[in-house]
């Protein structure tokens, strides 16, 4: 996609920066826009696959970078710190399903692959599920649908939880399931009403999913994917906003390779990112790290770890705070990092960033 220019000493330059986001496109990694949240606005019909991708990441002012799927989430690590792009994004968390283990593995970062790695941004895209398929054929359809979408009362679950949609055609000809391991936790109270009991494969990325429905002429299959992944694969929608809530958001990181100069001019309300390790034999380690950012009132917004994979039932632990590394005038992200440092065996700082989070009044 991006054409090289000579640039300063490096001619292998890319004359337009790179975004690496997880691809096919179509993925809500691509989405990270809010004109593509939903629908594919008017402007956009008759737009080439790589017109539709500048658009899509216009987060990052469109006509400025050049946007590359990648094929997994390490794979966005790998083109970032490797220089190949300027940025990438990452899916971080989701409001339904939590954590993206995937990338919290990656961050964790355990033999210095990603060493320049920096998180330099987030955003925030509403995550609206839909079933894609194809819509049964004569041969396959049951004489008997309906859709009631409630569950049935057991003795056991005397008042399930509903649905919040129902499907629009028939499901029983729809023999298994693809989409990112991600998307399921999402869609738990569709899938468990509507398609309980049938295979679930994972794959790299919903849009991907989708591409692989697409491929697989038997009609058989299915995928959770957004609503312009059925669009560009031309698939039938077999049910629209399947997730099990309607607030469903899933926050994306945007990382950089090194530290981004500017941000230490921001004055914007920021969040800071460190992953440490402590002495497990130590009681009170893990308290006396957190303790450090009640001293400095630095307010906490995620706490997650992962296993150090050196010793089981030991984590690396990851702390996000309010506060920026890089814009501090009083000092209270530097005292409280000092006070971390004396209590860990290892820590590391992973960026500051604009919050990006818009709070209930
Ligand atoms: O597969 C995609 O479309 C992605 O962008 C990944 C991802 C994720 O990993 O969280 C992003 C948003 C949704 O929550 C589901 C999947």
């Amino acid at each position: 996609m991006a054409s090289t220019r000579p640039l300063g000493e490096d001619i292998s330059a890319p004359s337009t920066p790179i975004v690496s986001f997880l691809g096919p496109i179509a993925s809500y990694t691509h989405q990270v826009h809010t004109l593509l949240q939903y629908e594919r606005p008017p402007w956009s019909i008759g737009l080439t696959d790589h017109d539709l991708a500048q658009a899509a990441l216009a987060n990052f002012e469109a006509d400025q970078y050049d946007y590359e799927p990648a094929q997994t989430i390490s794979d966005v690590f790998t083109a970032v710190q490797s220089g190949e792009a300027a940025l990438g994004v990452v899916p971080f968390e989701n409001s339904t399903n939590g954590a993206v283990i995937f990338t919290l593995e990656l961050l964790a970062d355990r033999h210095n692959t990603y060493p320049d790695i920096n998180v330099c941004g987030e955003a925030y895209l509403d995550v609206s599920h839909y079933l894609l398929g194809h819509k049964p054929t004569q041969r396959n359809t049951s004489t008997d649908f309906q859709v009631s979408g409630s569950c049935t009362p057991t003795l056991s679950a005397p008042s399930p939880v509903q649905p919040r949609t129902k499907p629009l055609c028939d499901l029983k000809h729809v023999e298994r399931l693809y989409t990112h391991p991600q998307a399921w936790g999402q869609c738990e109270i569709f899938l468990g009403t509507y398609l309980k009991g049938i295979e679930r494969i994972d794959v790299s990325s919903t849009s991907r999913a989708a591409e692989m429905v697409k491929e697989d002429t038997s009609g058989t299959s299915a995928a959770i994917a957004s609503s312009l992944a059925a669009e560009i694969h031309g698939l039938d929608v077999l049910a629209k906003g399947i997730e099990d809530r309607p607030d469903n958001t899933t926050r994306f990181l945007i990382i950089r390779k090194g530290v981004d100069d500017k941000a230490k001019m921001s004055h914007a309300k920021s969040k800071s990112l460190i992953s440490f390790s402590v002495d497990h034999r130590s009681p009170g380690s893990l308290a006396q790290v957190l303790e450090s950012f009640r001293k400095y009132a630095l307010n906490l917004t995620s706490i997650n770890s992962r296993p150090t994979k050196v010793t089981p039932f030991q984590y690396i632990f990851f702390v996000e705070f309010e506060g920026s590394k890089l814009s501090d005038p009083e000092g209270k992200v530097k005292g409280a990092l000092e006070n971390v440092e004396k209590h860990v065996q290892y820590w590391r700082w992973l960026g500051s960033w604009e919050d990006k989070l818009e709070r209930e009044k």
